[in-house]
């Protein structure tokens, strides 16, 4: 993203709390809740998934204040580390202790600190996300998290590795094919599954890995892959290979999460770049 003028934080929080719930609202996706139902999701619903949305809101804002305070990157980071623990909180206490968005909270917190630093968004949650969190020892949730049992068992480097890149699958797959699909006349939902397939084909997502081992992530990659390779949901082949990703997500008890977060991430960033672009216009 280019290099621009912060926002408010107020703005910020308002823009990346409306890209979760339009991640939630999205239908159909493959195994995660929707407006059909929980998908491959037993604690969770719809209803659930937009009180918690709401409930980022508070913390949100507070990584974009904190953001655009002159504090150093090592005093901003442990600042966020406070909030995001404090955010992950208020998110269980909204939604009866069932985790609907902690990744989610992670990438878009990095990401509207970034945006309200003032420069290039994605940049700046990298540095951010690459600093140790002074804390983080202390934390007990996190040592029983699923996500850090799958990566040391797959060595995989998960949502903090995502963030610390760069979010390399949001830049170089997600939005390129959110705005390819937009450029070749799809609808709107229709570009947003894409991008989200274009997420589930190659990320590496320890959600889907604590689930479905190796081989769920396989299955859920390749399944994805297919409806891509076939021109995406809008053909007639693209949506017999999205409706069989459909059931095996649902036989088989799978769902990228990891990739639902991305696809927040995406079109948060798709919503800034497109409310910088406005408020340049003359
Ligand atoms: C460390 C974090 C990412 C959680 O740890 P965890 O061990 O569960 O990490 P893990 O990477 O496996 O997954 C967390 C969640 O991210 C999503 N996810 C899974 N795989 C990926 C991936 N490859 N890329 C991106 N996101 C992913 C999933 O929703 C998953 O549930 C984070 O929540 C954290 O550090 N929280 C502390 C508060 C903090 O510092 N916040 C700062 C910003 S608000
Ligand atoms: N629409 C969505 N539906 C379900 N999960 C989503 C959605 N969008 C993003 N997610 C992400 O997926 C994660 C939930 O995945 P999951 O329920 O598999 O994790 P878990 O609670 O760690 O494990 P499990 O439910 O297998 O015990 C959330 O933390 C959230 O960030």
């Amino acid at each position: 993203m280019r290099a621009t003028a912060p926002l408010a934080d107020t703005e910020i929080a308002d823009l990346a709390v409306a890209a979760i719930h339009a991640e939630a609202d999205l239908t159909p996706k493959p195994g995660l809740v929707d407006r059909r139902g929980p998908g491959a999701h037993t604690d969770m619903d719809l209803e659930m998934l937009h009180t918690s949305a709401d409930s980022l809101h508070t913390a949100l804002a507070a990584c974009a204040s904190a953001a655009a305070q002159p504090l150093s990157d090592a005093e901003l980071r442990t600042r966020l580390g406070e909030i995001g623990r404090a955010g992950e909180h208020a998110m269980l206490a909204a939604t009866g202790q069932v985790n609907t968005h902690r990744g989610t909270l992670w990438a878009l917190g990095l990401l509207s600190a970034g945006a309200a630093r003032g420069g290039d968004a994605v940049t700046i949650a990298a540095r951010l996300a690459a600093i140790p969190d002074p804390y983080a020892s202390s934390r007990t949730t996190d040592k029983m998290s699923h996500g850090s049992r799958v990566r040391r068992r797959y060595n995989g480097s998960g949502a903090v590795g995502e963030a610390q890149e760069g979010f390399p699958h949001v830049r170089r797959h997600a939005l390129p094919t959110l705005r390819a699909a937009r450029r070749s006349g799809a609808d709107e939902a229709t570009a947003r599954l894409s991008a989200l397939l274009a997420l589930v084909a190659t990320l590496e997502d320890t959600c889907v890995l604590h689930r479905g081992g190796p081989r769920g992530l396989m299955t859920l990659q390749s399944g994805a892959r297919a409806v891509l390779n076939a021109g995406g949901v809008g053909t007639a082949q693209g949506r017999r290979h999205f409706n069989a990703l459909d059931d095996v997500c649902l036989t088989q008890h799978l769902s990228p999460g990891g990739s639902g977060d991305l696809l927040s991430a995406t079109l948060f960033l798709d919503a800034l770049e497109k409310r910088i672009t406005e408020s340049c216009r003359p």
